[in-house]
């Protein structure tokens, strides 16, 4: 099913003791959930990603704006009637209830013409048990299951009812680093599986980024871009965005565009056709750094991180905003750890230029400086 939030606007009143005024926790936000699509809601803490998935469920009510499921305006709608399937952080199972009594819990509480006979309760659990591969732990309680194995109850709890759309809250946050890595891709499938439009809020953007059809980056209450995660990591709007996705993080200089060059300090890094003469942040990736002795920049080499196929080469400029410049390149190409410094060309489109005032993103043509 297609979700449409148009214009969505949530303000809370402050809070504290000296608390006068409003808190605009999610800010005028449009976004278009194809049908059947996972989407990536990802941003730092505090930009209103839980405040988002509130309002899509129903538990909060906005300040302003509309949400559709499908071409039903649901905005007015309680969160009971919304068919909306939730997952948390938590799990929130019932600890004395067996895994199959917390699957059929949420179908024991329907009524009228919904209510349903023991037989189809039982058939509908085992059905979303061994969709989620949890259908031999059945006769356990949650307390004798590993967190992964609870978060596949919490899943299989959440579907039991066939919801028309699932929000999911973190829900790897409580899961050991492996464990993580599985089950996120556990959800991948199950999403793929039963064709859930799924709405899925972290923090963790290598999360975001490994399992959305689409990601949508906020800060500050305010959606900064949408996008496939590739898109996004490759064309990011602003510096904001381009510091929030990737790891390493994309190395910061302050920097200057002159007669058609980019200059970072006295060095002339890259043509930059198109472009008027102004301030800027240049924005370049660890994978954009490539090692030559006539390289236009140059840096203080401070060492050598092995990472195995690849080699992370730390080294430090005065105009880098980072602590230090972290450039990934490949463990074969041999780095001087004598010389003291170390000189870089960059690849293109591994740079991004930012106006120093807007922080918007500046697009240029380019060819390598020096070629
Ligand atoms: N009930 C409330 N009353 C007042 N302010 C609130 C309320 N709920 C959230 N806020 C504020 O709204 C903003 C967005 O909060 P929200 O919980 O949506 O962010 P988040 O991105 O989910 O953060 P986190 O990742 O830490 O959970 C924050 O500044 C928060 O303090």
């Amino acid at each position: 099913m297609k979700v449409v939030l148009e214009n969505l606007t949530k303000k809370f009143p402050e809070r504290g003791r000296k608390a006068r005024g409003e808190v605009t926790a999610v800010s005028d936000m449009s976004v278009e959930i194809p049908d059947g699509k996972l989407i990536g809601l990802l941003g730092p803490s505090g930009c209103g990603k839980s405040t988002a998935l509130n309002l899509l469920c129903g538990l909060l009510k906005p300040t302003d704006g509309r949400i559709f499921f499908g071409e039903e305006d649901v905005t007015n709608l309680p969160a009971e009637k919304r068919g909306v399937g939730m997952v948390f952080q938590n799990y929130a199972l019932y600890p004395h209830l067996t895994v199959r009594q917390n699957i059929v819990f949420p179908l024991e509480n329907l009524r009228g013409k919904e209510k349903l006979s023991k037989e189809e309760m039982q058939r509908r659990a085992m059905e979303v048990a061994k969709l989620v591969q949890i259908d031999e732990l059945m006769e356990r309680k949650p307390g004798e299951l590993s967190g992964g194995q609870q978060q596949r109850v919490a899943i299989a709890r959440a579907l039991v009812k066939m919801p028309r759309i699932l929000l999911m809250d973190e829900p790897l946050s409580n899961l050991d680093a492996r464990l993580r890595l599985q089950t996120r891709e556990e959800i991948r499938r199950i999403q793929r599986e039963t064709k859930i439009t799924t709405v899925f809020v972290t923090h963790d953007q290598e999360e975001a980024m490994s399992i959305s059809d689409m990601i949508v980056v906020m800060n500050r209450g305010v959606v900064q871009q949408i996008g496939k995660p590739q898109e996004v990591y490759d064309r990011p709007v602003n510096l904001f965005v381009a510091k929030f996705l990737g790891t390493p993080p994309i190395n910061v200089f302050r920097g200057q565009i002159r007669q058609g060059m980019l200059y970072i300090g006295k060095d002339a890094v890259l043509r930059v056709q198109g472009c008027a003469d102004r301030e800027v942040f240049a924005g370049i990736r660890p994978e954009g750094f490539v090692l030559h002795p006539q390289g236009a920049l140059t840096c203080h080499l401070n060492g050598v991180e092995v990472l195995g196929r690849d080699i992370s080469v730390v080294s430090t400029n005065e105009a880098c905003e980072n602590t230090v410049i972290r450039s990934i390149i490949s463990a074969e190409s041999g780095v001087d750890t004598g010389s003291g410094t170390v000189r870089f060309h960059v690849k293109p489109e591994k740079v991004h230029i930012f106006d120093r005032e807007t922080q918007e993103r500046i697009p240029f043509e380019t060819e390598r400086a020096g070629e």
